[in-house]
């Protein structure tokens, strides 16, 4: 196992701690009128993935000593750790092998002197059978129609994975329909069902445990439905399939094992599309589009595991934001993609980022007394211009942003990408060089403006500007693409875990809610006036109880 580092106690962080406050005084502007190589000095391009992170509050010395910081914290030895298979999810005595999912070398990966290989291969087999199976109409539903909606219930890992690839690559699509249902509000469900005939309509049970609240009761509610549909309890099998590590809990439910798609406890939920899990996309998009997204990743894995820290995507992503987190105190982190297609990939990086690295106890079981992982948001450009960025620009919050867009629109109608792209170029340019009170000036008089409207509005009108982005360009919005990405944010979050020394793959965060709501359930059950909480928790619970019809 990698050594647990204190990160504010490293020689880097010390030097760091006095560079901010040389770089605190620089701005983004003079840096590039002093130096015309930045571009080419902070940039990394990673097959059809360019980054330019010179637009970031950083000059050379900054990038050698967060990698030094890097270093001093094992980075390395944290990397090998995890991909060869020791069990870094110590809480929860695992190991993280999500890259094994996509593993297309022939080495094995280990758990327990186990090769995990042939069953990852095994299953991957399976889904590739059963999606030709479904799309080609061969697979039937019980009154002889062939499928031709499928509706993924789960929710989570279990869900907004799924969602947001199916969406970042709708352009794929198959001639299946595929539906998400994920909250418990039964609201979901139900406009779900109004949509699809039982007849010809396949249910997929994600969960990886099997024992979620919202997916399970989502589950019943679906099978309750298709039954009540003349279908009888036999149809079952050839309408309901599983996507779980529970076998136990499968078969009580119901569904023919044959119709299970296993995974492992070594795939974490937020990490688990590339799993069977992932078998929503496989239906959606096909196996081979699903299969070439698993090979982006690899080749992410691959340059996560293999290149200089320098010049390692996920590495200088995490830096840059423990750089904003840890000494300019930034409290968020926007995902801004200028691509319509990656419009849940803000919300499913919320999951992926701030349940792994949301933590305040560090591995040694001890309060940190730093920041660690940040709040992440985002909606796709340039919708978000028009909505949230007036903050960005000209708010009193330091607001490092990452802004996604692909050099070729799979849509491509009249000028629209290139208006499109001449926002995501003017928005980060506007960003670092804001808009000085000379040049305000300077366009109020040439518009003829009176000295006095000059001098009343000036202020508003001027952008400091020196806010920080990283440019991501695609070259295209492939699943090969997709996979590279998603894989780089993955590791990203893995490394500044490790710098931040708390353990990301576990999620004990998320219990005490499920614990409580399940104590208030059987009381929500009468009309009995509830006293046994606190005031504000009796009083909204009465409240309620008044109301209901
Ligand atoms: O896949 P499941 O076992 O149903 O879990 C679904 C989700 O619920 C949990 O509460 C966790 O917070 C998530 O990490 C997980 O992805």
């Amino acid at each position: 196992m990698f050594p647990k580092i204190n990160f504010t106690t490293t020689k880097a962080y010390q030097y760091l701690v006095d560079h901010y406050i040389d770089i605190n005084q620089q701005g983004l502007r003079e840096l590039f009128a002093a130096d015309p190589q930045r571009f080419k000095k902070f940039s990394i391009l990673f097959e059809d993935i360019l980054l330019d992170y010179s637009k970031n509050r950083v000059n050379e010395e900054t990038m050698a000593l967060l990698v030094q910081l890097a270093k001093e914290c094992h980075l390395s030895e944290a990397i090998a750790a995890m991909f060869a298979g020791e069990r870094i999810n110590v809480t929860e005595n695992r190991p993280v092998l999500h890259t094994a999912l996509r593993n297309q070398s022939d080495k094995p990966v280990f758990v327990d002197g186990k090769d995990v290989m042939p069953a990852v291969r095994s299953v991957l087999a399976q889904i590739k059978a059963f999606t030709e199976k479904i799309l080609s109409g061969e697979w039937k539903g019980y009154t002889g129609k062939v499928i031709t909606d499928v509706v993924n219930i789960g929710i989570g890992g279990s869900d907004l994975g799924p969602v947001m690839v199916t969406e970042a690559l709708k352009a794929y699509k198959t001639r299946l329909n595929v539906h998400f249902v994920s909250n418990v509000d039964g609201t979901h469900i139900a406009e779900t069902l109004k949509e699809v005939d039982p007849e010809t309509t396949l249910f997929l049970i994600a969960s990886k445990t099997f024992t979620t609240q919202e997916t399970m009761a989502n589950a019943h509610t679906a099978k309750d439905w298709f039954l009540s549909k003349g279908a009888g309890q036999e149809d079952v099998a050839k309408h309901f399939a599983a996507l779980s590590t529970n076998t136990e809990a499968v078969t009580a439910f119901g569904i023919d094992p044959q119709n299970m798609f296993v995974f492992w406890d070594w795939v974490g939920g937020r990490y688990s599309l590339w799993s069977a899990i992932g078998l929503s996309i496989s239906l959606a998009i096909g196996f081979d589009n699903f299969e070439e997204l698993l090979e982006g990743a690899y080749e992410a894995d691959e340059h996560f595991r293999t290149s200089a820290f320098e010049e390692n995507i996920p590495v200088i992503l995490a830096v840059l934001g423990i750089w904003y987190n840890n000494f300019f105190e930034a409290e968020s982190h926007a995902i801004l993609p200028y691509d319509q297609y990656l419009h849940r990939f803000a919300a499913y990086f919320q999951q992926g980022d701030m349940e792994s690295n949301g933590k305040y106890i560090d591995r040694n079981g001890e309060r940190v007394d730093y920041q660690t992982g940040p709040i992440i948001w985002g909606e796709p450009g340039t919708n978000g211009q028009h909505a949230f960025y007036q903050l960005i620009h000209q708010g009193t919050k330091l607001i490092p942003c990452d802004f996604i867009a692909p050099a070729n629109s799979l849509n491509p109608i009249g000028n629209h990408h290139q208006l499109l792209l001449s926002n995501f170029f003017a928005q980060t340019e506007a960003l670092m060089n804001g808009k000085t009170e000379e040049e305000v000036v300077a366009e109020f008089q040439k518009a003829g403006k009176s000295n006095a409207e000059i001098e009343e509005l000036k202020a508003y009108k001027v952008f400091e500007g020196n806010r920080p982005t990283n440019s991501i360009l695609l070259k295209k919005m492939t699943p090969r693409t997709l996979g590279r990405l998603i894989a780089l944010y993955e590791h990203k979050i893995f490394v500044q875990g490790v710098i931040w020394n708390v353990y990301s793959f576990d999620q004990w965060g998320v219990e005490l809610g499920k614990q409580l709501a399940n104590k208030i359930l059987p009381e929500l059950s009468d009309d009995n006036l509830i006293t046994s909480h606190d005031s504000s928790t009796n009083g909204l619970i009465n409240a309620y109880k008044s109301w209901r019809d």
